[in-house]
C-alpha cells in the first residue's frame, strides 16, 4: 500500500486564491479544520448533509496520508430562526437546540460520518464574542450605534477578497436598506440590541445578542488558534458569512487566519438550491428511511464536491445500482480470500500490476482536490478487472492468486470502506439485520397465537431457542434476549 505516500502531492482548490494549491500544513504532520455547522432549529436536509460529509471525507483521506487531524464544527444555537421556531413550538431555545443537536448526532452517525473533535455552541462563547467585538471597536474596525455594534467594512482594506468583489461593486449591488444606524450599507452587525422577550446577554452596549458571523471567528480561533489550515462550508456561505469572518478575524489578528477555504457546491432540486426557506427539501432522515446510508454517501460524493448535484429519486436509484457492483465484488473477495486454495500455477502477476495501477489512480484522484468522482470511477475499473479475472474459465484459487486477490480486497477496503465510506462488510450489515428480523418473526408469532395456532407458535419459539435466542411470554407481552 502507498501508506504515507507523497504528502506534497495533495492539491486543494482554495476559494481565496481561486486556484488549486499544493497543500502545506502550518504544523508538520497536523491539520486543523473548522467547519460551519448547523443552525439547530430543524432536522438537517440532504443539502446540509453534503456540507457535513465533506470534512468527513477530507479527514479520512488526510488520516490515510498520515496526518493528525483536529476538527471543530460549531452549532449555531442562537439566531432569528431559533427564536422564531422556539416561539412557534412554545418551548425554550435551549430545549429546541438540545432536541436538534441530539437529532444531528443521530443522523450523522447513521450516515457513517465521523464525529468532529469539538462541537462548540455559540451560546457557550458569548463572553469571548463580546471581547472580540470590544477589540474591534478599540481598533476602529467597529462602532456602536444605539444598542447595536457594526463592523466598519471601509476600514478593512481587503474586504471582498474571498468573494472576489470590490467594495464599490458590492455597495452598488447591495439592496438599499433603510437603516440609519449604519455608516455604510455593507457594514454588518456584530452585536444586536435585543427586542422585548428575546434572549439577551449583558454587554458594554447593553442587553443584546451576537450576530452570526462573529460566532465563527470566535469559535474557530478559540479552538484552533490564530492561524489554522482549512475552513469548510457550503458555497452559499462565501458571501457574506465567510467574507465577514475574514474581516473580523484578520482585523483582530493582523494576519491571514485561514490558509485554505473550501466550499462545497449545492444539492439542487429542479435547478434550485435545496433550502429550508424555499421548502424544497428532504431531510436526511427521511432519505435514510428509504435508502441505505452507503447509497446516500455514494450519491453525495459521486460528483466532485465543488460541482452541483441534482437531487431526485432516480439519481439515488442510479447510485444504488452503481454501488451494488462495487459491493458485490468486495463481498466476493471477502469470501474468496477465506476459501481453501487449490494447487495450481501462478497466474496473478498481470492482475497485481493492474491493482497497483488502480491504486496509483485512486491516490491521484484524491490528491487532486479530493476528487471522489474520479476515485469512484477507478474503483469501478478495479471491480471490472477483478470480476473478469474471477469469472474467467481457468480461474483457480491458488496460493499466489489468493495473495493477489487479497491485495485487491485491501485496496477496495481502504478506498471504498475506510476513506469513502461507501462499502460495508456484509457481516456488519448482517448484524444490523438480525434484530429487526427477530422482531418481525415475533410479530408474526403473535399473529399465529392470536389465531390459537399454539403448536406453530411454540415451534417458532423452540427454533429460536436452538439459535440461541430466548423468548419469554409474559402478561406485558413478549420479550426476547440472547442466551
Ligand atoms: N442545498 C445545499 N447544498 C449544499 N450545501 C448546503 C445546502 N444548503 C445549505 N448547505 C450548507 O449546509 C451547512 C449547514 O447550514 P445551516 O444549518 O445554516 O443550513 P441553512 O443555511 O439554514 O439551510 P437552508 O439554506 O436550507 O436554510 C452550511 O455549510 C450550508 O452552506
Ligand atoms: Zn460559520
Amino acid at each position: 500500500m502507498l501508506k504515507g505516500c507523497d504528502r506534497m502531492a495533495l492539491k486543494i482548490y482554495n476559494s481565496l486564491s481561486r486556484e488549486k494549491e499544493t497543500f502545506l500544513p502550518i504544523e508538520d504532520g497536523k491539520v486543523k479544520i473548522y467547519s460551519c455547522g448547523p443552525t439547530v432549529y430543524d432536522y438537517f436536509h440532504i443539502g446540509n448533509a453534503r456540507a457535513f460529509l465533506l470534512p468527513d471525507i477530507i479527514k479520512r483521506y488526510l488520516e490515510y496520508k498520515g496526518y493528525e487531524v483536529l476538527h471543530v464544527m460549531n452549532f449555531t444555537d442562537i439566531d432569528d430562526k431559533m427564536i422564531i421556531r422556539a416561539n412557534e413550538e412554545g418551548i425554550s431555545i435551549e430545549k429546541l437546540a438540545d432536541r436538534f443537536i441530539k437529532a444531528f448526532f443521530y443522523d450523522i452517525e447513521n450516515l457513517n460520518i465521523k464525529k468532529a473533535d469539538i462541537y462548540p455552541k455559540a451560546t457557550d462563547h458569548i463572553s469571548d464574542m463580546i471581547n472580540m467585538i470590544k477589540e474591534l471597536v478599540d481598533g476602529g474596525f467597529a462602532y456602536q450605534s444605539d444598542g447595536d455594534v457594526y463592523f466598519r467594512v471601509d476600514k478593512f482594506k481587503e474586504y471582498g477578497k474571498l468573494s472576489n468583489r470590490k467594495l464599490e461593486d458590492l455597495i452598488a449591488g447591495a439592496r438599499v436598506e433603510v437603516n440609519d444606524k449604519k455608516e455604510n450599507p455593507l457594514d454588518f452587525v456584530l452585536w444586536k440590541e435585543s427586542k422585548e422577550g428575546e434572549p439577551s446577554w449583558d454587554s458594554p452596549w447593553g442587553l443584546g445578542r451576537p450576530g452570526w458571523h462573529i460566532e465563527c471567528s470566535v469559535m474557530s480561533t478559540r479552538y484552533l488558534g490564530a492561524k489554522f489550515d482549512i475552513h469548510t462550508g457550503g458555497v452559499d456561505l462565501t458571501f457574506p458569512h465567510h467574507e465577514n469572518e475574514i474581516a473580523q478575524s484578520e482585523a483582530c489578528c493582523s494576519h491571514q487566519v485561514v490558509n485554505y477555504w473550501m466550499h462545497n457546491g449545492y444539492i439542487n432540486i429542479d435547478g434550485e438550491k435545496m433550502s429550508k426557506s424555499l421548502g424544497n427539501f428532504f431531510t436526511t432522515r427521511e432519505i435514510l428511511d428509504k435508502y441505505q446510508p452507503e447509497v446516500v454517501r455514494f450519491f453525495l460524493i459521486s460528483k466532485h464536491y465543488r460541482s452541483p448535484i441534482n437531487f431526485s429519486d432516480k439519481e439515488l436509484d442510479d447510485a444504488a445500482k452503481s454501488l451494488i457492483k462495487l459491493q458485490n465484488i468486495y463481498q466476493k473477495l471477502n469470501f474468496l480470500v477465506d476459501k481453501d486454495i487449490v494447487d495450481g500455477e501462478l497466474r496473478g502477476e498481470k492482475l497485481l500490476e493492474i491493482i497497483k495501477e488502480k491504486e496509483t489512480k485512486l491516490v491521484e484522484a484524491m490528491d487532486d482536490d479530493f476528487n471522489t468522482a474520479l476515485a469512484i470511477g477507478s474503483l469501478h475499473e478495479l471491480a471490472k478487472e477483478l470480476n473478469r479475472f474471477i469469472n474467467s474459465d481457468n480461474f483457480e484459487l491458488t496460493q499466489e492468486v489468493k495473495v493477489v486477490l487479497e491485495e485487491g480486497r485491501k485496496l477496495l477496503e481502504l478506498f471504498g470502506k475506510d476513506i469513502l465510506g461507501i462499502l460495508v462488510e456484509q457481516q456488519e450489515k448482517d448484524n444490523e439485520l438480525v434484530e429487526p428480523l427477530i422482531e418481525l418473526l415475533l410479530e408474526f408469532r403473535n399473529k399465529v397465537r392470536s389465531k390459537k395456532e399454539y403448536e406453530l407458535a411454540d415451534e417458532i419459539r423452540d427454533k429460536l431457542d436452538e439459535l440461541g435466542i430466548e423468548v419469554k411470554d409474559s402478561p406485558q407481552g413478549v420479550e426476547w434476549s440472547y442466551k
